[in-house]
């Protein structure tokens, strides 16, 4: 496909996203059953421009005076993409191509970013979200959230209980990975250029062969910090896809138990195929239609971890849409749900064993303030630095032992930014039990 056509294929694929509440995976899937004569690099082409234009909404409808899909697209393609305005008219007089620009829009092209703009703008978040916003990050507020829209990078896992790091690390350099500078086992591969593809993992033989796995740098972090030694018995309470239980059962290296629950029973059995890849074999599923196989482990477990559902603002550069469809009611809903959650979770913990609270999101009404009142209910638990339990973990190389040093808050959490960490936004806090 030439851009002209290519261009026109965003603006309908956004505007299904943003007036007809579409996800965009969905979107997308649709556009490709109608556009058959697309390739794989049109789609990526495509997708590309679609997520960046909704990682950057506000600040390209500031500059191009519209929130129109139109707008919003060709304003990516100056102001995110880098395009002059010459290859934009260029491109517009392909086959298929929307309109020429008009002069307004021409205007917007040319326009610097606005530095006099209200944070909410230049840091492409929904106005409500600013005091919340504020409250964590102060002066630094602009920076912070510019820099959750960007596009993310790949990272990666190597799943030690199937693959010799070096052999596997040397299979992921092929798709461009390099050693991780924050984990010992981790690999990185940097996000691709606007309008690149995106490396496909799935298609590399170590990932086919349980070698790797798929997880953000934070998430790793965070699970380091369960601090698990071979021989523990861990509760993953809120297992879902199953992310956190792999890297837990890696590292008790086969001797121990991981109990992995979820209140949804269909997220649990799609942990199955990967358990299986993975090679781990001390994993029990802990299915929520047989709640006795939770009931038996109460007060027995050496960790619970406990990765909550949240409003995910962690992971924004990942899935820039979910910003835009976040509503204050689903916050109020998610904190509800935390506290529930951690007063059951708790329960499971041995006396002397530890609660790990961790979730993807940076705002202080799901993370500290949620440790501090789950701390004020239960007078048994006490708060423990979590860096030092990821340090100890042994996953950390030592700029990752430095990193969570530094991000430490007042308590003894830890959170992570993508402009502090180049992680996705992670938050955890280790909880221990009186003996
Ligand atoms: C952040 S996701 C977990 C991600 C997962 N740990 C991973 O690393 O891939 C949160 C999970 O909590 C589950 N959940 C929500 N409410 C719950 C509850 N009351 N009890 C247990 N799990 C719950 C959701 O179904 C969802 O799978």
């Amino acid at each position: 496909m030439k851009n002209g056509g290519r261009i026109e294929a965003a603006i309908q694929v956004l505007d299904d996203i943003l007036n007809r509440h579409q996800p965009v995976k969905s979107a997308m899937r649709d556009w490709g059953k109608r556009a058959r004569y697309a390739g794989a690099k049109d789609r990526a082409w495509v997708s590309g421009l679609v997520l960046d234009s909704l990682r950057h909404r506000n600040s390209l409808a500031h500059a191009m005076q519209s929130d129109a899909p139109r707008a919003l697209i060709l304003g990516a393609l100056r102001h995110v993409w880098d395009w002059d305005l010459k290859a934009v008219e260029t491109a517009l007089k392909d086959e298929h191509a929307p309109a020429p620009l008009t002069g307004e829009e021409r205007e917007g092209l040319l326009l610097a970013p606005d530095p006099t703009a209200p944070p909410h703008i230049q840091g492409d978040f929904p106005e409500w979200l600013t005091p919340h916003l504020e409250r964590v990050f102060g002066e630094d507020l602009v920076i912070e959230t510019q820099a959750m829209s960007v596009r993310a990078p790949v990272d990666l896992r190597i799943n030690t209980l199937k693959a010799d790091p070096e052999k596997a690390g040397k299979a992921v350099k092929t798709a461009g990975g390099k050693a991780s500078e924050l984990l010992v086992n981790g690999y990185h591969i940097p996000a691709p250029d606007p309008s690149e593809r995106e490396t496909s993992l799935q298609t590399i033989p170590a990932y086919s062969k349980g070698w790797v796995e798929v997880q953000d740098a934070g998430s790793q972090i965070a699970a380091s910090a369960g601090n698990v030694q071979p021989g523990d018995n861990v509760l993953d309470y809120c297992a879902g896809g199953g992310g956190k239980t792999l890297a837990l059962a890696a590292m008790l290296e086969g001797k121990g138990q991981v109990f992995a629950y979820d209140i949804d029973g269909r997220r649990l059995s799609a942990l199955i195929p990967r358990l299986k890849r993975s090679g781990a074999h001390n994993v029990q599923l802990c299915h929520p239609k047989e709640p006795e196989s939770l009931e038996v482990l109460r007060g027995k477990m050496d960790l619970v971890f406990v990765d909550a559902p949240c409003t995910g603002t962690g992971t924004w550069r990942r899935k820039p849409d979910t910003k835009w469809r976040l509503k204050e009611s689903a916050l109020e809903k998610r904190n509800a749900e935390q506290s529930e959650i951690l007063d059951k979770a708790a329960e499971f913990v041995k006396p002397g064993g530890r609660l790990l609270y961790a979730t993807c999101s940076f705002l202080a009404e799901e993370d500290e303030d949620q440790v501090t009142s789950f701390l004020e209910r239960n007078d048994q638990f006490k708060q423990l630095d979590a860096a030092s339990e990821a340090i100890a973990s042994g996953q950390l190389t030592e700029a990752g032992a430095q990193l969570v040093r530094q991000n430490q808050i007042p308590g003894g959490a830890v959170r992570l930014t993508p402009r502090k960490a180049g992680t996705d936004g992670f938050f955890f806090a280790v909880l221990q039990k009186a003996s």
